[in-house]
């Protein structure tokens, strides 16, 4: 059987003499051009669910999740949920195609997993991403400022736009939770199942409408709950692309990205993912988020951490260059830097 054009990679054209003579490949034409365009959904012992949405580069055929291995040719690089990739060979999607993930495009976002015990490596869990929603429990259980901190620096870290979505306020109010990060000036939405209704879920869809969402948060406090409610068939969806083995999400440990309704966007679930990498933060990434407050570092010590004495920081608020809310954010500001080191992952 002859194989398409589109079926070659890069270690075909390294191999094969070029047919027409011996000009070699410009380096400015990309390798598969040909090549169709997905979103990985799902990782799983070394196989990609990647989503081809339909009628892409030429192709005819609907919207399907193909299953896909690496090509040779990209080496160890890591291709996670969310990443954007070019696939050849079997891109049809069916039961027992396998098609080659050639090329992994360049990533807007990381999101980093902490290294722990059992995998000293600091992780890419998912790509591309730009919002991270910070699913908290108001109550049962209650919630963990600290863990919310060290969420809220993951995400400035990652370049992904925080919101808080505070669960359950049917059994608490909101208020004292919403007093401590005000000076934040994060999003919030406030959700709560009530007497069969589920209050907050549009303010949810509003903003996650045409954005990616990974959603983190401890066990218990509604998470699930939340993505059953905003993609009715997440369970279906969850089983196709985890086919393959058979897994469901409860039991996969690994992120996976549903599609909310009428492609309003989408949700990664992250069902094992509690703790972030962060020691490697710089303050510089997290000042950024603090536009008002950056500009009194100018009168800093080299090298100022920002959390000492010396700190010009202090002067700057209570000169009240930085408004009325400097002093709060500043405050707001130092617990964000301390959150990065110390304490246990789960925190
Ligand atoms: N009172 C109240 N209970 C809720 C609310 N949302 C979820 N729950 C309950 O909280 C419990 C935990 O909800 P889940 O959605 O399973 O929580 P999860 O975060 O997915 O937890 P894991 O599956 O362990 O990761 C369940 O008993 C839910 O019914 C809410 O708004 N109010
Ligand atoms: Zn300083």
């Amino acid at each position: 059987m002859s194989r398409a054009a589109s079926d070659y990679d890069e270690s075909d054209v390294r191999i094969r003499p070029n047919r027409r003579g011996s000009r070699p490949r410009s380096k400015n034409r990309p390798a598969h051009e040909d090549a169709l365009p997905g979103m990985v959904l799902g990782v799983d012992r070394g196989r990609y669910h990647v989503r081809v949405a339909a009628g892409v580069g030429g192709d005819t055929r609907g919207e399907r999740i193909v299953t896909a291995m690496r090509a040779r040719e990209l080496g160890r690089k890591g291709i996670v949920v969310g990443d954007r990739v070019a696939l050849v060979g079997d891109t049809g999607g069916g039961p027992d195609a396998l098609a080659r993930i050639v090329r992994v495009e360049p990533r807007t976002s990381v999101l980093r997993r902490t290294a722990d015990d059992t995998d000293p490596v600091e992780r890419v869990i998912v790509a591309n991403a730009d919002q991270l929603c910070v699913v908290v429990a108001l109550a049962d259980p209650a919630p963990t400022p600290r863990l919310v901190d060290r969420c809220l620096v993951a995400a400035y870290d990652a370049g992904m736009d925080p919101l808080l979505v505070l669960t359950k306020s049917d059994l608490t109010p909101p208020d004292d939770f919403l007093a401590t990060y005000a000076p934040l000036e994060v999003p919030v939405v406030v959700t709560a199942t009530t007497g069969g209704g589920f209050s907050g879920l549009d303010d949810l869809r509003d903003r996650l409408r045409g954005r990616v969402s990974v959603l983190v948060g401890h066990s218990g406090v509604g998470k699930s709950t939340l993505v059953n409610a905003l993609v009715p068939d997440a369970l279906r969806a969850t089983g196709r692309v985890n086919a393959v083995t058979g897994r469901g999400r409860h039991t996969s440990s690994s992120a996976i990205a549903l599609e909310l309704p009428d492609a309003e966007g989408w949700v990664v679930d992250t069902p094992g993912v509690r703790s972030f990498g962060l020691a490697h933060v710089s303050v510089d990434r997290i000042i950024d988020h603090f536009p008002d407050l950056a500009a009194g570092t100018a009168e800093c010590p080299r090298g100022c951490t920002h959390d000492e004495p010396d700190c010009a920081l202090d002067a700057y608020v209570s000169s009240g260059a930085a408004g009325p809310a400097g002093p709060a954010r500043l405050e707001s500001l130092r617990r964000l830097l301390r959150a990065r080191s110390g304490g246990s992952p789960e925190d």
